[in-house]
C-alpha cells in the first residue's frame, strides 16, 4: 500500500455502510486506493456486518484489486483497484434477506459503462427496513437517473420480506454516451398522486385506509384532487401476522417522495398507517423535490456528472453530510455547496460535477 492511500474515518457522522460502497465505488472509478477505519463504529454491531460483507466481497470477485481486511467484525478495510469495471452482467447469489437496493447502490456506480447493455441479477429482500425498498428505487430512483441519461430498467421478479428473503430482481443497464448530465430539481409543485401497498399477513378491505390516507393528505393538493392506486400484498413471514408495513408514494407533476414505514415488529394496520401518514404530513410540510432518503442517493452520481447539479432538499441528512465527506477526499476539486432558501428549513443543494467519463 503506498503514501497516496486515502483515509476515510467510517466513523463521520452518519458513519453507516453508505460511506463505504460510495468509497468503494470512487476508488474504482479513480483508481485510487482507500483505507476505511473505524468502520460502522457508531452502530450497534461495529465493523463489516453479513450485508456488507456481500456487497464488497462481490465487487471484489468482479474488480481485480488488493484487498486487507476484509472480514466479518473487521474495523479497517484497505483497498487497491487494480482494474476498472470490464462491462459484465452480474449474479449476486441468495444470501436470505440481503438488501436488494443496497446491493444496486454499490455496483450501479462502477457498472455504469458506454459498451454494453449488462444485466444485474440479485437475489435477497426487496421490503427492508432502513434501505429503500424495491418499489421506491423503481418508481422514484430509476426515473431520476433516467433524466442523468442512465437508462435502467428493473423487473421484480418476486419479492423478498425480512427474514427469509428469497426475492429476485434483474435490473438492466444501458450503456451510457460518455458522461452523466446534470440533474436539475429545483421546482416544487403540489402532489395529486399516491400509489400505497399494504403488506400484510392476510388479504383485508383496505377502502377505509386508503380513504384516511386521501383525506389526511389532500390539503397538500393544489384543488383537494388526490387519486390512490393502492393493492396488497401478502407476507409469509412468522414474526409478522398483522401488518408488515406500509408503502406509500406520493407523486406530482414533477417529483415523487417515499414514505414507506417497515415495521420493527408485527404491529397492527392502524397503528402503521399512523405512523406513515405522520411521516408522510412531516415530508410534504417541507415542500422540498426529494424525499430525506433521495437526497444522499443521488449525490455520488451529482459528483460525477458533467456540470452544476441543483437539488431543492429538507435539512440536508447525515447520510448526506457523510458522502460528502467520502466524496471531497476522492474529489477535492468537487465543490458541493448549501445554499439556504426562504421557505421552511429548505436548502438548495449543488453540486459541480467533475465530469467523470466513463469507458
Ligand atoms: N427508511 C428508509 N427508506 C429509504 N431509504 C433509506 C431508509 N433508511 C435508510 N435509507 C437509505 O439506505 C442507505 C442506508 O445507508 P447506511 O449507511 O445506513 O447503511 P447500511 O449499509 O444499511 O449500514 P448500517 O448497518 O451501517 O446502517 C442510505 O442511502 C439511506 O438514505
Amino acid at each position: 500500500m503506498n503514501q497516496n492511500i486515502i483515509i476515510i474515518d467510517g466513523s463521520y457522522n452518519e458513519g453507516g455502510g453508505q460511506m463505504f460502497r460510495s468509497a468503494l465505488a470512487l476508488s474504482v472509478l479513480f483508481q485510487k486506493q482507500f483505507k476505511i477505519i473505524n468502520i460502522r463504529s457508531n452502530r450497534p454491531n461495529p465493523g463489516i456486518n453479513n450485508q456488507l460483507l456481500n456487497q464488497i466481497t462481490l465487487i471484489t470477485k468482479i474488480i481485480k484489486s488488493e484487498v486487507e481486511g476484509l472480514k466479518l467484525g473487521s474495523q479497517e478495510f484497505s483497498f487497491r483497484p487494480l482494474e476498472k469495471f470490464i462491462p459484465q452482467d452480474i449474479v449476486c447469489p441468495a444470501q436470505t434477506a440481503q438488501s436488494i437496493t443496497l446491493i444496486l447502490q454499490s455496483l450501479l456506480p462502477i457498472s455504469i459503462n458506454t459498451q454494453k447493455q449488462i444485466s444485474i441479477t440479485i437475489h435477497g429482500g426487496t421490503y427492508l427496513n432502513h434501505c429503500p425498498t424495491i418499489e421506491a428505487w423503481s418508481t422514484i430512483f430509476v426515473p431520476i437517473i433516467n433524466q442523468m441519461g442512465l437508462k435502467c430498467i428493473v423487473n421484480v421478479l418476486k419479492e423478498g420480506y425480512y427474514p427469509q428473503g428469497g426475492g429476485l430482481i434483474q435490473a438492466v443497464l444501458n450503456p451510457i454516451k460518455n458522461t452523466l448530465n446534470q440533474l436539475i430539481k429545483k421546482e416544487f409543485t403540489k402532489i395529486n398522486k399516491l400509489n400505497c401497498t399494504y403488506l400484510l399477513g392476510s388479504p383485508c378491505d383496505i377502502q377505509i385506509f386508503d380513504h384516511q390516507i386521501v383525506n389526511d393528505l389532500k390539503q397538500y393538493t393544489e384543488n383537494g384532487q388526490l387519486i390512490i392506486n393502492s393493492e396488497i400484498k401478502i407476507v409469509n413471514s412468522k414474526k409478522f401476522k398483522k401488518c408488515y408495513g406500509i408503502s406509500l408514494m406520493s407523486h406530482s407533476n414533477l417529483n415523487s417522495y417515499d414514505y414507506t414505514i417497515i415495521n420493527d415488529s408485527d404491529k397492527s394496520i392502524e397503528e402503521t398507517l399512523v405512523n406513515v401518514i405522520n411521516y408522510a404530513k412531516q415530508q410534504l410540510e417541507q415542500q422540498t423535490c426529494l424525499d430525506e432518503h433521495h437526497q444522499d442517493q443521488l449525490i455520488l452520481l451529482m459528483s460525477l456528472a458533467k456540470g452544476k447539479s441543483e437539488i431543492l432538499v429538507g435539512k440536508p441528512s447525515s447520510h448526506t453530510e457523510s458522502l460528502i465527506y467520502v466524496i471531497q477526499k476522492f474529489l477535492p476539486e468537487c465543490l458541493i455547496e448549501f445554499e439556504k432558501t426562504n421557505i421552511k428549513d429548505n436548502f438548495i443543494i449543488s453540486v459541480q460535477g467533475v465530469g467523470y467519463m466513463f469507458e
